[in-house]
């Protein structure tokens, strides 16, 4: 290690590690940004970490995010290995947690078609039709409001992707999807399973005493492949019988090369439900939001009812005269990013960066250089209160006055480089159009308790990977 420091550069400082197992300890499975926050102000921006030999590095400051994971992006783009989502749990047809190559491109590519910029307006029937029954559950039951908000999401993605229409919250398709996320959701962060910090263990069999995660990867393995093949096959009888309507599954197939098993993982992915629980997620923390500051709300409204009169709901054509919801929005990809930690990317070759060294295989973490998140539980270190002022606050207005060149939708809520999200463009607008009509028809209020004081729920971070 020496030599390597004396030839090639020092790595960026970070703690201390162990001797073989280095880091490990370190890391707390939950809310590591906590963990990352003091790092911060002990060792700087850039923070080295190596558990078991693997070099990581943890970025807190944007103009680094965005010189190593945009402008180098060509060698940041990869992911690390993945053994117990990958390889023990069956989900290496993920392209999320591909590496940087060729398969995981064609992947990409099939799904950037269906889902860019441009053909988005083809999709607001569905996204209107989905908002509609939003709006209907909500007025029908206001206090399940999560599950409803879960259901428009599942309804639009699934209905864009399969033509299948969620016809409830019992959903076969949206059940599938949860019962296969529990599994994989906890397994995705970096050190949530000890073999992936050594690989090797693979390789011991499941009775063997310590070997619960082999049993727990046993158990969960069927859901991976049941999620993908399940919708597909049935999308593909529709199909065959001329009964399905234009979808990613059908339009996919059109194509010049199609291949059927690029298109089904693909499909797959767009349903897994990550993407679905992140818009749903934006979503319930517009709820958060209104509870919290009823100014912000009413302030919306008024813009709405100026430009609708009052009697109508507002609509896609809308949008350009609504610039306050546009900026709630912003505000709320600022003040609860739904993955403070983004997703993990890997380098593929050794770098150096700022007078430091990378090794190539380096893991990169960013923070989302955002505001509060994290803050919570930790209100004395503020990191990034050099970009935004009291980032506790939920305050849209900031973006007319101070922070009025940047857009939080692009400083890493959508995340960075090749990798950034594919879907960010349909996420915008089904998230835009589900707060805009709820602003135009509800007044979010909280419960009350017997004795009429307002009953608020805590602004706490659960402890994952998306929030
Ligand atoms: C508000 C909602 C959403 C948020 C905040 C969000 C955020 C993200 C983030 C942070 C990443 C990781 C980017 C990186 O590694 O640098 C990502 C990746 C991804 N997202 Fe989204 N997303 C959302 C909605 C969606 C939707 C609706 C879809 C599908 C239609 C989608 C599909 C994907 C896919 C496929 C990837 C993996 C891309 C790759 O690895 O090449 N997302 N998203």
């Amino acid at each position: 290690r020496e030599l390597k420091r004396r030839t090639l550069g020092r790595t960026p400082p970070g703690p201390k590690g162990w001797p073989i197992v280095g880091n490990i300890s370190d890391i707390p499975h939950s809310k590591s940004w906590l963990t990352y926050v003091e790092w911060r102000k002990i060792y700087g921006d850039i923070v080295y970490v190596e558990p078991f030999g693997s070099p990581t590095v943890i970025l807190n400051n944007l103009e680094d995010i965005r010189e190593l994971l945009d402008k180098r992006s060509a060698i940041t783009a990869s992911r690390p290995r993945m053994v117990m989502a990958n390889e023990l749990m069956g989900w290496d047809w993920d392209f999320v947690h591909m590496p940087h190559d060729d398969y995981w491109r064609r992947h990409r590519k099939v799904f950037h078609q269906y889902f860019q910029q441009k053909n988005i307006p083809n999709y607001y029937p569905t996204i209107r039709r989905s908002t509609a029954n939003l709006l209907n559950q909500l007025a029908q039951s206001p206090s399940r409001f999560r599950e409803h908000i879960k259901q428009l999401a599942a309804a639009t993605i699934l209905k864009l992707t399969y033509d299948h229409e969620v016809a409830s919250e019992n959903d076969y398709y949206v059940s599938l999807a949860h019962r296969a996320l529990q599994g994989l959701l906890p397994v995705v962060h970096i050190g949530s399973s000890v073999v992936d910090v050594i690989p090797i263990l693979k390789h011991i069999p499941a009775w063997f005493p310590g070997a619960s995660f082999k049993r727990t990867a046993q158990r969960n393995a069927k859901y991976s492949s049941e999620l993908r093949d399940v919708p597909f096959s049935q999308a593909k009888q529709k199909m065959a019988t001329n009964t399905i309507e234009p979808c990613f599954v059908s339009d996919s197939f059109k194509k010049d090369g199609a291949d059927e098993e690029v298109v089904k993982n693909a499909a797959g992915i767009a349903y897994l439900g990550k993407p679905d629980l992140q818009t749903a997620s934006v979503i319930e923390f517009f709820f958060l939001a209104m509870l919290r500051y009823p100014e912000v709300q009413a302030r919306a409204r008024q813009e709405i009812d100026a430009v609708t009169g009052g009697n109508r709901l507002p609509d896609f054509d809308d949008r350009s005269s609504l610039p306050y919801v546009d900026l709630i929005i912003a505000e709320l990809f600022r003040w609860r990013p739904t993955t403070p930690l983004g997703m993990h990317h890997q380098s593929q070759q050794p770098d150096t960066y700022k007078g430091y060294y990378f090794p190539a295989g380096t893991k990169a973490l960013f923070c989302v250089p955002l505001g509060c998140t994290h803050v919570i539980n930790c209100s004395h270190s503020i990191p990034f209160q050099d970009i935004f002022s009291e980032p506790e606050k939920f305050r849209p207005e900031r973006f007319l006055k101070e922070n009025a060149e940047l857009d939080p939708r692009s400083m890493g809520g959508f995340g960075y480089g090749r990798r950034v999200c594919p879907g960010r463009y349909l996420a915008d607008s089904s998230a835009w159009l589900a707060i805009a009509q709820v602003l135009a028809a509800f007044t979010i209020q909280p419960k009350r308790d017997t004795n009429d004081k307002d009953i608020l729920p805590s602004l706490e971070y659960g402890g994952g990977v998306i929030m």
